[in-house]
């Protein structure tokens, strides 16, 4: 969908990518193009893959064909190099309950062969400024909500400096209020230049912080741009208000649109819809064409398909939208 970009300017791409489980394609083929500085949602139903794919972009499994480069390197084999460029928050770590929020993050980095002792303290207090945790620095994570462990999860996969962000399902569980949290920490991250990779099967999360999306099907990948590309790919509808239905929709027809059978539920029977396929009449022929037949037209609109349409229309699955 959006024109291909050299792969310098990727942060991770694969090419035909496949996962088998015994005779199950978890995966099967994908060529993902995530741009950096990029908020990528990877958005699919669950049991679609996506999970999978993260384990296999990070080292986490091995593919069983097809190629997978991150941070413009060739994985698994440059996974040394790779790795401490990657904060990645998959399984939501496991943390010690009976220590504070800076002593899980004191341990973790100790576990980091490439961090230095001398600045750790220094280290630790930043991831938590930066997800908002500061305040809670000293207190039992057991006493923390799930949008604070899941906060501080992130701030686990900050220590280091991150060139790239890969969350799987950050706010599953959450919520409303840990949701907003992830969400916003999700964002500030994006603007200070993290390339972040997100999967989700809410799709308004993806409307709300991403700025490209890669759709999953069955371990397939059905779309993939940026969201905005993504809403315009979608069949435009007419519609049009008017007490003369049944000659608004003779005219329409006369126009070459199809005009969709009356829903007696909708407006009382006065609105008329017809897709509007790409290149075909103006909407201000449509209009004039409706005026100079009699058709009383109290509201005409051109109306692009939501974005839930069009995934639906995609996976042939309705998406969870809420939140
Ligand atoms: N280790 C495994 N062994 C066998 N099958 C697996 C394994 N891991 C995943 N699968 C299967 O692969 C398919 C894709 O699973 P995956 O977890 O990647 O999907 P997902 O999109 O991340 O869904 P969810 O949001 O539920 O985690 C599923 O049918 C799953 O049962």
């Amino acid at each position: 969908m959006s024109g291909a970009l050299p792969s310098t300017e990727l942060a991770i791409e694969t090419t035909g990518l496949t996962k088998r489980f015994g005779h199950q394609t978890a995966v099967d083929g994908i060529d993902l193009a995530v741009p950096h500085g990029s908020v990528f949602g990877f958005l699919g139903p669950n049991g679609s893959g996506k999970t999978t794919t993260i384990r296999v972009m990070l080292g986490l499994a091995a593919a069983t064909s097809g190629d997978v480069r991150v941070l413009g390197q060739d994985m698994p084999a440059s996974l040394r190099e790779v790795l401490p460029r990657v904060g990645a928050l998959i399984e939501g770590p496991a943390f010690y309950p009976f220590l504070s929020g800076a002593a899980n993050l004191h341990r973790f980095d100790t576990a980091d062969r490439h961090a230095s002792s001398a600045t750790r303290r220094a280290r630790v207090n930043q991831a938590l400024d930066r997800v908002g945790l500061s305040h809670a620095a000293g207190k039992k994570v057991r006493a923390y909500s799930l949008g604070m462990k899941q906060r501080l999860g992130i701030a686990n996969a900050l220590l280091m400096p991150r060139e790239l962000l890969v969350l799987d399902e950050p706010t599953n569980g959450l919520d409303p209020q840990g949701t907003r949290e992830v969400r916003s920490l999700v964002r500030s991250l994006a603007a200070e230049g993290t390339t972040v990779f997100v999967s989700s099967h809410l799709l308004a999360e993806v409307e709300q912080i991403c700025t490209h999306v890669a759709v999953m099907s069955a371990g397939k990948l059905v779309a993939q741009g940026t969201v905005d590309e993504l809403r315009r790919v979608g069949l435009a509808h007419v519609k049009v208000q008017t007490p003369d239905t049944d000659e608004a929709r003779r005219v329409l027809q006369r126009l070459g649109l199809a005009p969709e059978p009356q829903d007696p539920n909708n407006d009382g029977g006065s609105t008329v819809r017809a897709p509007l396929a790409d290149h075909a009449v103006e909407p201000e022929s449509i209009v004039a064409a409706l005026v100079a037949e009699g058709v009383r037209v109290r509201g005409f609109a051109v109306e692009s398909s939501s974005l839930e349409e069009r995934f639906v229309a995609l996976t042939g699955e309705g998406f969870d939208v809420v939140q």
